[in-house]
């Protein structure tokens, strides 16, 4: 599944229209009528009042087709009219002429009607939001913006379902400059709009549910459309790899997590934990010399490589004992509590020249300490794969996090090309993009992952799939859907405040429990 944008929707509804000849009117029809199957699905009550909002464009024209089509549900609802109908134009004009032939209500918003319009709110015990769909523009204009704030005060009480996307959120972005519907459920066609899952998108989307109206899918790749994918569980699970029954801890792959200081000694038992509970053969922990007490009684599990150290991180004299071992490795993970350093970047500079094609994940600190040494990593034979936090993509781009957050998926498109590398851009609604330029967006997960150590349990996933044989993007496919379905799992027994890194990787092993 893939997510569109305002461009990409305009391009396949023209093409379904003037070239498979399938009209416009004969798409708005479907789309109402699917609407109304999910309006029926998810009714809070036996007779629920619904109210159809219906602005002046083709979101509006579903808007009459849903109304009507209520009506024939046996269902009384009230269509509102939010604009002047003479503005009305195209196939929302034609639907609303059907919808009048038949002689149905239609409440006109109004100056003199505010008042009544407001009772008719009150009334309702489902909204349907079909003011403004993909043709928003700015910050939404009187009245729609009194009347989407007159439905919000409603929020928790009555069940809005948004058509295609909440009103005033862009489907490009998910900014939302002015005011916008917060729904609890929004029905969209074809594909779920980028803007589900960017900036304020996810705020106002609600639960979401994609539906068919004859506009074919495959017309991204006849198009030649740039999407982005949207991970779905059936992804998440056929990403992760497949694990021969007569395997043994060598078929399995050795995980090397390199991390660890004084202050961050939790950090990198996460990593080792969580390559190990996902399925690793082997895993290697190289950590300063004076935490290896207490990882090793934490992870008795893990080999261990104690390291010298200076200060409580690891020491130039460490490599030493670290590089000539690099070869017996399957994948490797740096960063993880590592801490920054005097001789940090040194440290990791003749680190990473030293790998010869292994598959390398590089996170936290080892992020940081790399920023200026990025020619290295562009040079580099093997795989490498960074996971930066959007305070960490923002120092590596030497931009501001606001900036970042405000174009997610270019920047990491963008920097997974430029610097030959995968990419996996944490935060809600993680985004995955590869060198080739494929980008992906995790619509799963939420604040219950927001808790130090999460991370490292991520990376330790993605070294542990690559470890396993997976491909990079697979590996990183596996290990973020993995990752946010156990925490949405774990959220709803231990609840969104108390979920712990341990919690996480238990619900890791659950998931994995479910491929078949
Ligand atoms: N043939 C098609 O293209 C189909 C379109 N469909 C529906 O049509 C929608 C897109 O329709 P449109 O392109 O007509 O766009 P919209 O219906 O989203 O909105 C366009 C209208 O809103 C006004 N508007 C834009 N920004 C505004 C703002 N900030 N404040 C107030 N008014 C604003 C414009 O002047 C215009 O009248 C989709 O989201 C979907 O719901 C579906 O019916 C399926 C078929
Ligand atoms: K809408």
């Amino acid at each position: 599944m893939f997510a569109a944008g305002q461009r990409e929707m305009q391009q396949m509804d023209q093409f379904t229209i003037d070239k498979i000849g399938l009209p416009g009117i004969v798409l708005m029809e479907n789309a109402g009528a699917r609407v109304v199957e999910e309006i029926l699905a998810s009714t809070p009550c036996e007779h629920p009042k619904v109210l159809v909002l219906a602005g002046g464009g083709n979101n509006g024209g579903d808007g009459f087709v849903i109304a009507r089509r209520l009506y024939d549900s046996g269902l009384e609802p009230l269509l509102c009219l939010l604009v002047n109908p003479e503005r009305l134009k195209g196939d929302a004009r034609l639907q609303f002429e059907v919808y009048q032939n038949r002689g149905l209500p239609i409440f006109f918003l109004q100056e003199n009607t505010k008042a009544a319009f407001q009772k008719e709110l009150a009334r309702a015990d489902i909204i349907v939001d079909a003011i403004l769909g993909t043709g928003v523009s700015g910050p939404v204009r009187p009245p729609f913006d009194l009347v989407i704030s007159l439905v919000n005060e409603h929020k928790g009480k009555k069940l809005v379902i948004a058509v295609d996307i909440p009103s005033g959120v862009s489907s490009d972005t998910g900014k939302v400059v002015g005011k916008a519907i917060e729904a609890d459920k929004t029905v969209t066609f074809v594909f779920p709009k980028k803007g589900f899952f960017l900036q304020d998108g996810p705020r106002y989307v609600g639960e979401w549910k994609v539906v068919d109206i004859s506009v074919p899918p495959s017309l991204v790749t006849d198009l030649g459309l740039d999407l982005p994918t949207v991970i779905t569980e059936k992804l998440g699970q056929e990403a992760v790899p497949v694990r021969p029954q007569q395997g043994h801890k060598g078929t399995f792959g050795h995980v090397l997590v390199v991390g660890g200081s004084r202050h961050f000694v939790g950090a990198p038992i996460f990593a080792a934990k969580s390559a190990l509970n996902s399925g690793a053969g082997l895993v290697t922990l190289a950590v300063p010399e004076t935490i290896y007490p207490m990882a090793a009684a934490q992870n008795p599990e893990s080999l261990f490589l104690p390291l010298p150290e200076v200060d409580g991180h690891f020491a130039e004299a460490g490599l030493n004992e670290l590089l000539p071992r690099l070869h017996q490795f399957d994948s490797i993970a740096v960063g993880p509590g590592m801490g920054r350093f005097p001789h940090g970047e040194d440290w990791l500079k003749t680190f990473m020249s030293s790998l010869t094609t292994q598959s390398v994940v590089i996170d936290a600190d080892a992020l940081y300490l790399l920023c200026d040494e990025l020619e290295l990593v562009r040079r580099y034979k093997g795989n490498i794969i960074f996971t930066p936090h959007p305070g960490e993509m923002a120092r590596l781009l030497n931009c501001t996090v606001r900036e970042v957050e405000a174009d997610r998926l270019g920047i990491a498109k963008s920097f997974a090309i430029e610097n030959s590398l995968f990419l996996l851009l944490k935060g809600h609604r993680s985004v995955i993009a590869t060198p080739n330029g494929a980008v992906y967006i995790n619509p799963f997960g939420h604040d219950a992952l927001g808790k130090g150590g999460s991370g490292d349990v991520l990376t330790g996933l993605i070294a542990s799939f690559l470890a396993q044989g997976a491909v990079p993007v697979n590996a990183l496919i596996a290990a973020s859907y993995l990752h946010a379905r156990a925490g949405e799992e774990k959220a709803k027994a231990l609840s969104h405040y108390g979920v712990t890194p341990f919690d996480i990787m238990d619900g890791v092993r659950e998931q994995l429990n479910l491929i078949g």
